[in-house]
């Protein structure tokens, strides 16, 4: 198989979720088979939560040894701890507080109650990747990222047209005046997010479908950053029928 990018389309937002999230028990497993411990960046929005909940209602959840798993997210919103705005508390209330997963295997970004500035949150979760780094590098190899694509192409906290999106010399960055609102958060940079070694989109609904046709159709990254996005070894849109519609036919796998 080769690295090109696939879109695998799902007739609805229920079983899209369910078939990611059992895509994702089966690919945990493979990974823990073949290696100590596996690195997964979670994502926030509204199929990065369904994905988590699927997995959550999954009974085979259980033949994961989470204990090995370390979960890190792509970007997050510069509000309080345990806010319901903040991407960690979404996949905390899905699925993270029902697992075995020790402290020390969570990785948050800092919350604007850290009692940092937003710089120094960036700098502080570049240390932490860098703890973890491998191969050289000042992050670790990450073996499973999701993400989710916002209707203007936005992936974690990199929007259209901002600078976010072009920064290679740092691992993460500040993110000020988002237009997306809560205005300041923190993102990952798009080399760590492309040395993973899948990346898997998980986006639903018709306003995602102009993002993701052109995107696909060759758009720059400037002016919709998903564009820029492809893992070292697989890349996968997970979508639903809706947020397919303008994809060419060519390039559709169905499942179902
Ligand atoms: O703000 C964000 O939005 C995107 C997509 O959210 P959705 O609700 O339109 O699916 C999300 O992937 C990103 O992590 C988040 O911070």
């Amino acid at each position: 198989m080769t690295n090109e990018r696939r879109v695998l389309v799902h007739p609805d937002k229920a079983s899209l979720a369910s078939s990611v999230s059992a895509r994702f028990i089966t690919k945990m497993l493979d990974i823990l088979d073949a290696q100590a411990v596996a690195h997964v960046v979670l994502t926030g929005g509204s199929m990065g939560s369904a994905v988590l909940d699927a997995v959550a209602a999954s009974p085979a959840r259980t033949s994961i040894d989470w204990s090995r798993v370390h979960f890190w997210w792509g970007d997050e919103r510069w509000v309080p701890d345990r806010h319901e705005d903040r991407n960690d508390e979404q996949a905390r209330t899905a699925l993270l507080d029902d697992l075995d997963v020790p402290d020390g295997n969570v990785h948050p970004f800092p919350s604007s109650e850290s009692g940092m500035s937003l710089d120094e949150a960036a700098d502080a979760y570049a240390a932490e990747l860098s703890q973890h780094g491998v191969d050289g590098l000042e992050h670790p190899i990450f073996d499973i990222t999701f993400l989710g694509v916002g209707p203007d192409g936005h992936i974690a906290s990199l929007f259209p047209h901002r600078s976010g999106i072009q920064v290679t010399d740092r691992t993460v960055i500040p993110v000020r005046n988002s237009p997306k609102p809560p205005p300041e958060r923190l993102s990952l940079t798009r080399p760590v997010i492309n040395s993973s070694q899948r990346i898997w989109l998980v986006l639903a609904g018709a306003d995602k479908a102009s993002a993701l046709g052109l995107a696909l159709a060759g758009a720059s990254r400037d002016e919709v950053p998903v564009a820029g996005i492809k893992g070292r070894r697989r890349t996968v849109f997970f979508v639903d029928a809706d947020a397919a519609a303008e994809v060419p036919e060519s390039l559709i796998a169905r499942d179902y």
